[in-house]
């Protein structure tokens, strides 16, 4: 994949309605990374009719997290059809296994990764008026993605942050602001620091 700048792969983790995706097609429209939204790709995957079609289209309404294999596949799929060496990595890993499984296959580590912090009233509140049409905007479904977001998500950040690469944003505030957050710490101090290297 070639020399890869600092603060190229990025990942971008957060409960359900945080802000993830807004944020990601943001930071790619101005700074040219590839935005791998993962909850976009696998629901390209359904509507492809592939042979895992059926199975993730029930565990995306359950608010389930799809095996690890099968996430791999596509994500390694988008990461070399986006014939991009920056990407942004939206909501994946899901867990810790995901994490550990798609390190040990790919080879590819985040430089850091953003952590969008959000009260849950709020989250609720955004996906229930989001009006996207997915099938896991419903109450029911979005109870179960906040469960598995705090048992199986969170500590995927705590991993992270034990290494220091943790980038916390406070997600509830607006989207204006908490971009210039990201541009700050995606795109402006990564850029310093590298060049301090390159003096
Ligand atoms: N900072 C913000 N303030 C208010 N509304 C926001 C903010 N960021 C995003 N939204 C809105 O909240 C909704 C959820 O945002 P978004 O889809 O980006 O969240 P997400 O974290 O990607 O959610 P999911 O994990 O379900 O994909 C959208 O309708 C979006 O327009
Ligand atoms: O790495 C992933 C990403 C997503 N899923 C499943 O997709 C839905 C929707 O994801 P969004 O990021 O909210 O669009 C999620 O609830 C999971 O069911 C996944 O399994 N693994
Ligand atoms: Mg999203």
């Amino acid at each position: 994949m070639g020399t890869v700048a600092t603060g190229s792969r990025i990942g971008v983790l957060g409960g359900p309605g945080s802000g993830k995706s807004t944020q990601c097609a943001n930071i790619a429209k101005h700074f040219g990374y590839t935005h791998l939204s993962t909850g976009d790709l696998l629901r390209a995957e359904v509507k492809s009719g592939s042979e895992n079609a059926t199975m993730i289209q029930n565990m995306m309404k359950e608010g389930e997290i799809v095996p690890s294999e099968v996430m791999i596949k596509v994500l390694q799929k988008a990461i070399q059809d986006s014939k991009n060496d920056k990407f942004v990595i939206d909501g994946f890993p899901r867990s810790e296994e995901n994490r550990a499984a798609f390190e040990a296959v790919t080879k590819i580590e985040p430089a850091f990764v953003t952590f969008f912090d959000c009260p849950e009233q709020e989250m609720e509140r955004r996906i229930l008026s989001r009006n996207q049409g997915r099938e896991d905007d419903n109450i029911e479904t979005i109870r179960k993605r906040f469960k598995v977001f705090l048992e199986s998500s969170l500590p995927v950040v705590e991993y992270y942050d034990s290494k220091g690469k943790v980038r916390k944003v406070d997600a509830a505030k607006p989207v204006e602001e908490a971009f210039r957050y990201n541009e700050m710490h995606i795109i402006v101090l990564p850029y310093l620091f590298s060049m301090l290297f390159v003096i």
